[in-house]
Formats: C-alpha cells, sequence, structure tokens
C-alpha cells in the first residue's frame, strides 16, 4: 500500500488579468502549501477497475472525483491495464478554495508514478495534471510558486517567513464556476503581485501581510455575506492579515506570534464549526 500526503493550497494573491478565448481566465497567483492534508492511500488491486473510497460520504467516488480522473487519465495515457483502489482520508474541507480536490488527484498522479515505476519527472506529471484541473499542477510540485496562464504554468519561489494560518470556512459550498462568471474586470482592485515576491524573497513578514489580494474576494463576499462577518470576526480576534483563499468560502489569517492563536482559534470557533490552525509547509515540495 501507497501512501501520498496531498496538503491544501492557499492564495496569498490571486489576480485575474484578461478572459481568455478559451472561456478560462489569465491568472497571477502566489500559492502555497499549508499543513492541513488529506491522506491518499493507493493499492493494486485485480480486475482492472479504478475503485475510490472516501472517508467523507458526499465526495463522488465515480469519474467526477479528480483522483479517479486522474488514475485513468494515467491508465490511458501510458497503457497500464492493472486496477487500482484508491482510499481518501479526506482532512480539507471540500469546495472550499483550498484545492482539496486538485490536491487528491496530484497526489494519485505522484502515487501512480511510483507503484507503476513509470519514472516520469514532476514536469510531466504537472502536464497531466492541467488535463485534469488548473490547480493541478501547482499541488503536482507543492511548496510556494506563482501561478500563471490558467493557473498551470508553474514557477518556484521563496518560500514564505515562518508564521501560523488560521482557516475557518463556513457552512457553504461555492462554485468556482459561477465565481470566475460574477467577475467584473473593469472594477477590479488588482493586488500587487510584485511586492508579494519581494516580500517572500526578502523574509518581511510585515511585506506579506500587505500585499495580500484577491479579486475574487468581493465576488464571493457579495453573494455570500458571511464571508465578509467572518474576515471582520478574525481581523477583530487579531490576526495580522485575513483573506479569503480562491474562489472561496474560506478565509484564512496569518499569525506572527504564537501567543496570539488560541484567542483567534478559539474566538472563531465560537460560532464556526471548521476552525483549523496550522503551519505553512513553506519549501517542502512534494515531489522527490
Ligand atoms: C480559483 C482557484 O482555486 C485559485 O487557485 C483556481 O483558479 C481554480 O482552479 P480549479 O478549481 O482547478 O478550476 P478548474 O476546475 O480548472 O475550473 C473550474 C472553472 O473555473 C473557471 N476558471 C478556472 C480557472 C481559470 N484560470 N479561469 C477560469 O475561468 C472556469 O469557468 C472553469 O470551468
Ligand atoms: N477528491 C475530491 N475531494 C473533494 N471533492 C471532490 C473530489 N473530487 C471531486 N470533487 C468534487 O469537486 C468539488 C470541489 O471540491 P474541492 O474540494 O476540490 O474544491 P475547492 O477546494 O474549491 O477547489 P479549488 O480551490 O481548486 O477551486 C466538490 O463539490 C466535489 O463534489
Amino acid at each position: 500500500m501507497l501512501y501520498e500526503k496531498a496538503p491544501a493550497k492557499i492564495n496569498l494573491t490571486l489576480d485575474v488579468l484578461h478572459k481568455r478565448l478559451d472561456g478560462f481566465h489569465e491568472v497571477e497567483m502566489v500559492m502555497t502549501t499549508v499543513d492541513l492534508a488529506d491522506r491518499v492511500w493507493i493499492r493494486a488491486i485485480e480486475g482492472g477497475q479504478i475503485k475510490i473510497k472516501s472517508s467523507v460520504q458526499f465526495v463522488p467516488t465515480d469519474r467526477k472525483n479528480l483522483a479517479y480522473q486522474a488514475a485513468d487519465l494515467i491508465r490511458t495515457t501510458y497503457g497500464i491495464k492493472q486496477g487500482v483502489e484508491i482510499t481518501l482520508e479526506k482532512r480539507i474541507p471540500v469546495a472550499a478554495g483550498l484545492a482539496g480536490g486538485s490536491s487528491d488527484a496530484a497526489a494519485t498522479l505522484r502515487g501512480l508514478n511510483k507503484l507503476w515505476k513509470l519514472g516520469l519527472g514532476a514536469d510531466r506529471l504537472a502536464e497531466l495534471g492541467a488535463q485534469i484541473g488548473s490547480d493541478v499542477p501547482f499541488c503536482v510540485y507543492g511548496g510556494t510558486a506563482l501561478a500563471t496562464g490558467r493557473g498551470e504554468v508553474i514557477q518556484k519561489i521563496s518560500a514564505p517567513p515562518n508564521c501560523w494560518v488560521i482557516l475557518a470556512k463556513p457552512v457553504l459550498s461555492v462554485s468556482t464556476g459561477s465565481i470566475f462568471k460574477n467577475l467584473d474586470l473593469t472594477s477590479v482592485q488588482h493586488p500587487n503581485t510584485k511586492d508579494m515576491l519581494e516580500a517572500l524573497k526578502t523574509g518581511d513578514y510585515k511585506g506579506m501581510c500587505r500585499s495580500v489580494g484577491n479579486v475574487l474576494e468581493p465576488v464571493t463576499m457579495d453573494l455570500y455575506p458571511e464571508v465578509t462577518v467572518l474576515k471582520e470576526q478574525m481581523i477583530k480576534f487579531g490576526a495580522d492579515t485575513v483573506q479569503m483563499s480562491g474562489s472561496g468560502p474560506t478565509v484564512f489569517g496569518l499569525v506572527e506570534h504564537e501567543s496570539r492563536v488560541p484567542r483567534i482559534y478559539n474566538g472563531l470557533k465560537g460560532f464556526c464549526r471548521e476552525v483549523y490552525a496550522v503551519r505553512m509547509l513553506g519549501e517542502r515540495h512534494l515531489f522527490d
């Protein structure tokens, strides 16, 4: 039985430059992995099927599951006949803006590359991942990166300075497609990606906090006022900066001093069921 860790990502910045002819949006995002992870177990089985088991009932186990799609893609591309059972121990909240499904798909690609001794490099796995979803290539590498294109062009960058990340997810699921559809590009406030890259390069925690920005945040907040409330609460409880991740609805707060974490965590727990206090994974890449 093979094990792969599938960590969640957060978007320190998320900018949209323009809408492309293929319907996707050209983005520029600084992403990093955090220590909240699904566990993916993979084993070969008789019968040539792809079987998905999930610890969470409402996650699909058919070909709608991104891990299924990853296994199917790698099997057809490399003419593999052997069956495989993939067990997803879900820890990352679903439809949360934390790339849970994408990370499971990326972990499946890494795991099957090992199981079937395909000898594929990270870049090739990322290329395959791009056929499954825009966030999958980043999840293949993990660590910290600047993602451009529709999210699939990955450039490794310096890890953020050490800090705590508090994640809070309101009880609602957000469809990424509908948030992009509601984005009005004539009135967006673009984040300063250059300042963020500089802050990471120089290990400037305050500079990092000043440079967070996500153009999708106001779109999701307009549709779901709970997200605004959660952000305001997290600021009130003392986070250094707070922002929504991806298309939401999870918001994350950055906290430099560990002593401040319990107050924020406990304060949020009072009215939000899903709250996590985790570390960033920084430079720890997932591909070896
Ligand atoms: C919002 C982010 O999570 C930020 O990390 C990602 O950009 C979304 O990545 P994802 O969930 O892997 O998204 P995909 O499954 O590729 O796309 C879902 C839908 O989002 C929209 N979409 C996604 C990425 C992108 N660059 N432009 C888009 O317009 C498209 O309508 C697409 O049909
Ligand atoms: N392995 C999986 N884990 C969770 N959800 C999955 C998985 N495969 C497919 N899905 C479906 O995908 C939808 C989005 O789930 P996911 O948790 O990946 O969203 P997300 O965190 O918002 O992703 P992103 O940040 O990449 O937009 C869910 O509604 C679920 O039905």
